[in-house]
């Protein structure tokens, strides 16, 4: 990594945000492709002395430098792009903007790009970026790592899902606090965290599962933080559209042990480093999957604990929970095994049948929120859905 260009020098930014980014003492990239070029950028493009040096001999206008470094990095993006459809990730994390003036280069020929959002998760991504970049300069990442050195330390996810199925003999329960989805509407009207989050605690939950963001899913960090000071002892996963390392440190800072990485949005490197942060951080990562492409992805990558198969798709709402066993079928299911890790059968869960039927296609773990949260009695939704009580088996 090292021969990068800086992120920053002499207080002046050189490239955006965007483009690099910080973990730790390791600068890194956003996509695979970044690192080819972070090579071809470094020898391309010049220092800022350099730059300063040339302005200053050639008289050339500071405008037209900074054209070719917005250039550089509109292009960069460009190439991210095509290593996201590379890997069939349809979803593009920013909105298509035009070429900077004066680009030529090998993105002239791409057919034009329609910049509106093609399906509720592109929105949402595109939604959360800018929301991530206002969020960062009231909680800047260095202020961040300095609350985590001092944060109590995270609480066993993976551990605590193990434990529970060994204790009941069924999938453990991962019981989701949610408001409201763009697919439901208001799933409860009053709706009071911390209850929900105690009456699962008391039903026999493993985990649960906080959902943080906002405008969609009417959740909050503070919820999440909420429930974490009431002294609930469940381990908590943080439900975010994670795009950006800060976020992991954020959701350290407010209370969570696990956070969810959902492979339709995130390229395998990025994938790669997150899991990294996450286990820096102490936190256990919960990698989401919908279709057969995005599972072979996430077998091939080093790591991964915990695979969620999403009976929903976040681009259709479609629901069908014939998708846990299609994609424990074969090969990948035989890679699962051997691999030991957890697979979390996520969504449209209601009756024992449901959960036995996932359980028959080989999953550890469910992931449950509207039959549960909908309940007046969520600990008793709880005892509905698998038929029995599990808070003491
Ligand atoms: O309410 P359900 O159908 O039981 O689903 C819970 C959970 O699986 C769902 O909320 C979910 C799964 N993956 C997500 C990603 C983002 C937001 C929400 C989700």
């Amino acid at each position: 990594m090292e021969g990068l260009v800086p992120v920053q020098s002499a207080g002046q930014r050189l490239v955006s945000p965007s483009l690099y980014r910080c973990i730790g003492s390791v600068s890194i990239r956003r996509s695979v492709s970044g690192l080819a070029m972070d090579r071809r950028i470094s020898s391309k493009a010049p220092s800022q002395f350099t730059i300063r040096a040339q302005q200053e001999s050639l008289g050339v206008a500071s405008s037209s430098v900074e054209n070719d470094v917005r250039i550089k990095e509109w292009e960069v993006d460009m190439y991210q792009n095509e290593l996201a459809i590379s890997q069939g990730i349809r979803i593009r994390r920013k909105p298509p903007t035009k070429a900077p003036l004066g680009y030529s280069g090998p993105f002239e020929l791409r057919l034009h790009n329609p910049d509106s959002p093609s399906n509720i998760l592109e929105e949402i991504t595109w939604f959360k970026d800018q929301e991530v970049s206002r969020m960062k300069e009231v909680n800047p990442l260095e202020a961040l790592k300095k609350a985590v050195e001092n944060a109590p330390p995270t609480r066993d996810f993976v551990g605590a899902l193990r434990m529970a199925h060994q204790r009941t003999g069924f999938p453990a329960l991962i019981a989701e606090v949610k408001k409201a989805s763009p697919s439901r509407g208001i799933l409860k009207e009053n709706f009071d965290p911390v209850e929900i989050a105690q009456a699962y605690e008391r039903g026999g939950a493993a985990c649960l599962s906080v959902l943080t963001d906002q405008k969609y899913f009417k959740g909050g960090f503070e919820n999440l933080e909420a429930i974490r000071s009431a002294g609930v002892k469940c381990p908590l996963l943080c439900k975010e559209f994670v795009v950006d390392p800060w976020q992991i440190y954020y959701a350290r800072t407010k209370g969570a042990d696990a956070v969810l990485l959902i492979a339709a949005i995130l390229t395998d490197l990025e994938i790669t480093y997150l899991l990294k942060i996450c286990k820096k951080l102490g936190l256990a990562a919960l990698v989401e999957v919908h279709d057969e492409r995005e599972m072979g992805r996430a077998l091939g990558i080093e790591g991964i604990e915990l695979v969620g198969i999403n009976n929903r798709s976040l681009e259709t709402f479609k629901v069908d929970i014939s998708n846990t066993k299609t994609l424990l079928e074969g090969e990948h299911g035989r890679q699962i095994r051997e691999k030991d890790m957890i697979v979390v059968g996520e969504s449209g869960l209601f009756t024992p049948d449901d959960i036995a039927y996932v359980q028959a296609a080989g999953v550890k773990a469910v992931l449950v929120g509207e039959s549960i949260v909908k309940q007046n009695d969520p600990e008793k939704g709880i005892a509905g859905l698998f038929g029995r009580n599990i808070s003491q088996t």
